[in-house]
């Protein structure tokens, strides 16, 4: 078994309600977190121990982003500055319509290398082609929830509910374990009642949790009102989504009072995902509101197609201060509140609380070490302010995904950085014709 220790730590664990940071070394046996203390490598049976020596980083449970379209990066500056729908109907569907494997597989593995490079180290994806975004995953040496995305606007949706059958045969549980499926139908404007219920029927089926965008914009909720008499929310809740299933809401901005009650106590949680609600002018979610009903209000991207960049600590940034902004209250989500979004709420919406999103004996050792000696990180009076405030992705040097160390001194691992970059370009000219 292999065993790491990581020495000369500030370990920011996110175990605790109230900032926690531990002086000392993390010690990592296989895949798990086995100690944290003072440890002396020398003595740690026989096998080779390999040292990371931390002076000068803090150690901070990996990132987890919890909604991408990973593959999406190939759209990264093609169509900006649209609304949703003129964005998604006129520019995106149709070059998805050009989409193969090896391209959602060239896609997938530059935005592993991004998040990687950022200090993501699991995050939750909703594509086509979830085979190659499987495959991407065990290669990159990431972990992730997975779904096929299932639009019932078209004449695939049959096709596609047996594509999830398969996800989850090859799939679940794979990768060392490092990826779980999910059933992902797209949105309540995409799935009308008939489809849904088949879809939470095979959800039930598979044990499965269910991925699902609500509420992004206002004409959604609107468009359900004409349809349906009903919000969103109301339309998911009516059809008995939230009695019966453990679920991933991706972005819920534009809700009501009654929205918002609808969803106490909620099984799984919200991905908030302020950058690209902020880019494609969505609103504010009501994060606060969310947070007092007992839900766990988490943190992801969306795809970079639409938020361009897919690097956690400006979702960080830009979810506190939204809030205070929203609010008028600066002591609304604080920076350490902000760091648990991406971490070990991030855990809790994903149903994997028990295994990640923070530092602690027993769980898998998905660890970043952040870079402190920056000009924009000193003097360090603060951790989690200078981490929540004045972080970025680049100041990630070292990440560690199930005790394996994916990248080193900013040096990736487990892809050959410049190929999987040429890749990439090569997929996005075939796939992007105007
Ligand atoms: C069914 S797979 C995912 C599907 O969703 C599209 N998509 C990407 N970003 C968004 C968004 O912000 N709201 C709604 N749908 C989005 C993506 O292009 C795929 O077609
Ligand atoms: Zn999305």
């Amino acid at each position: 078994m292999s065993r790491i220790v990581i020495k000369n730590a500030r370990i920011l664990t996110m175990a605790t309600e109230a900032p926690q940071i531990l002086e000392g070394d993390i010690g990592i046996e296989g895949s798990c977190i086995r100690e944290i203390g003072r440890i002396d490598a020398k003595m740690v049976g026989d096998d080779a121990v390999t040292v990371i020596d931390a002076a000068g980083k803090v150690v901070m449970p990996g990132l987890i982003n919890c909604h991408n379209h990973a593959a999406m990066a190939l759209f990264r500056g093609y169509s900006d500055d649209l609304r949703l729908m003129e964005w998604l109907s006129q520019k995106i569907w149709p070059a998805e319509e050009r989409l193969d494997g090896d391209a959602v597989y060239a896609g997938t593995m530059l935005a592993a290398a991004e998040m990687i490079k950022s200090g993501t180290t699991t995050f939750a994806d909703m594509y086509f082609f979830m085979d190659d975004v499987a495959r991407a995953v065990r290669d990159a040496g990431m972990r992730a929830t997975l779904c096929q995305g299932l639009l019932f606007i078209d004449n695939q949706a049959e096709r596609r509910l047996e594509a999830t059958r398969r996800l989850f045969a090859d799939w679940h549980g794979k990768a060392e374990g490092r990826i779980k499926a999910m059933v992902g139908p797209h949105a309540p404007y995409t799935c009308p009642p008939d489809k849904l219920q088949a879809v939470m029927a095979l959800a039930k089926e598979l044990q499965a949790a269910i991925h699902i965008h609500l509420s992004e914009t206002v004409e959604e909720v609107d468009q359900m009102f004409d349809r349906y008499g009903k919000s969103p929310v109301r339309y998911l809740a009516d059809l008995g989504l939230f009695a019966e299933h453990h679920v991933l809401l991706a972005h819920a901005v534009n809700l009501s009072r009654d929205d918002i009650h609808l969803l106490k106590g909620l099984r799984g949680g919200v991905s908030h995902n302020p950058v690209s609600n902020l880019k494609l002018g969505c609103g504010v979610a009501p994060v606060l509101e969310l947070r007092d009903k007992g839900v766990a209000v988490a943190l992801g991207t969306d795809g970079a197609g639409s938020a361009t960049t897919l690097d956690l600590f400006e979702e960080i940034k830009a979810a506190a201060w939204l809030q205070k902004n929203r609010t008028g209250d600066p002591t609304a989500v604080t920076a350490y509140q902000a760091l648990r979004m991406a971490t070990i709420e991030g855990a809790r919406a994903l149903g994997l609380a028990d295994r990640i999103g923070s530092i602690e004996p027993g769980k898998q050792a998905d660890l970043i070490l952040i870079d402190m000696n920056k000009p924009h990180l000193f003097p360090q009076n603060d951790i989690c302010a200078l981490l929540a405030y004045a972080a970025n992705g680049a100041d990630v040097d070292t990440v560690l995904i199930d005790g394996k160390v994916v990248m080193q001194n900013r040096q990736l691992l487990t892809m050959h950085e410049a190929d999987v970059l040429a890749e990439a370009a090569a997929a996005a000219r075939r796939v992007i014709r105007d």
